[in-house]
């Protein structure tokens, strides 16, 4: 891929549009000087050599590749024509034919990273729109590898599924890790003692996944396989309904997704 894109980020001064932002940049998929990025309200001061903007059209209109970057309910009053580029939206639930129909455009590919972009560790599934040339294909996987790992996908409702599973993904371990706080401060151990613990044991495994690339259900049954206390403690967190409590709550964040497109 040329390693001279315009790139655009509306939302640029954002968690997501910021993370892309320098995992674009650090990896050299686009150059500072050919990075626009747009704020809404205060300009940031990140990114030297980069163009920031509170002109949404002057970003799209220095800009081949336009990555929408706003949180949905800010996504309709967006002023932004693309006239036939290709758009990239990170948004939740928003449709690949209502970005196309408003932006003016037939060249759209909807993506899900996830907070782990920040530290280039997103995983990031997407589709592309019917137009979208192998070109724009290579275009997004450049920048996606740059911030993790992405997979394209089959169809929509995938992108809907995972929404949930792995845009809010990082939510869940930290969910976990504040239930095992909450306990062992309950229990009584000091509370800096208790967070060193707990996110010592979630970045571990996080390395030991990453390392070993073991499957979930190989390691949940070495440790069921054991008969000590790991056992004792899953068995008993699944008796009182926690595989049925993440598949619920996996199934509200898909249909909330699903809920906020028009479609
Ligand atoms: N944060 C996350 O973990 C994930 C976020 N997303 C999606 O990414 C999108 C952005 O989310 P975040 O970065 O978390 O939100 P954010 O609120 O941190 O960033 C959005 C930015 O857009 C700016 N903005 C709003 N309207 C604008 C306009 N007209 N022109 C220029 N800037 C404007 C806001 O001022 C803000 O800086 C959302 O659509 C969300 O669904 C997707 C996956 C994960
Ligand atoms: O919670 C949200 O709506 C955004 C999209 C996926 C993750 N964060």
């Amino acid at each position: 891929m040329s390693a001279t894109i315009k790139l655009g980020i509306v939302g640029g001064a954002g968690w997501l549009g910021g993370a892309i932002a320098g995992a674009a940049v650090s990896t050299g998929v686009v150059r500072a000087e050919d990075l626009t990025l747009s704020y809404r309200s205060a300009k940031p001061d990140r990114f030297p050599g980069a163009f920031w903007t509170d002109d949404n059209q002057a970003l799209a209109d220095r800009s081949d590749v336009i990555i929408l970057s706003v949180r949905p309910q800010d996504w309709p009053s967006l002023e932004l024509d693309a006239k036939g580029k290709l758009v990239v939206s990170v948004m939740a639930g928003i449709r690949l034919g209502e970005i196309g129909e408003k932006h003016d455009t037939r060249r759209v590919v909807r993506t899900l990273p996830n907070a782990a972009a920040e530290v280039a560790k997103s995983y990031t599934p997407w589709i592309a729109s019917g137009d979208a040339t192998a070109d724009d294909r290579t275009i997004v996987r450049a920048i996606f590898d740059a911030c993790g790992v992405e997979d394209e996908v089959a169809t929509e409702r995938d992108i809907d599924y995972l929404t949930g599973l792995t845009g809010s993904g990082p939510a869940f371990p930290a969910l976990l890790a504040n239930a095992m706080m909450r306990d062992a401060i309950a229990f009584g151990l000091a509370p800096d003692v208790a967070r060193r613990a707990v996110n010592t044991v979630l970045t571990g495994t996080g390395r030991l996944l990453e390392l070993k690339d073991t499957s979930p259900a190989d390691t949940v049954e070495a440790f069921l396989g054991y008969r000590g206390t790991t056992a004792a403690a899953i068995e008993t967190m699944r008796e009182s309904g926690f595989d049925e409590t993440v598949a619920e709550g996996l199934a509200a964040a898909f249909l909330k997704s699903i809920a906020m497109g028009k479609a």
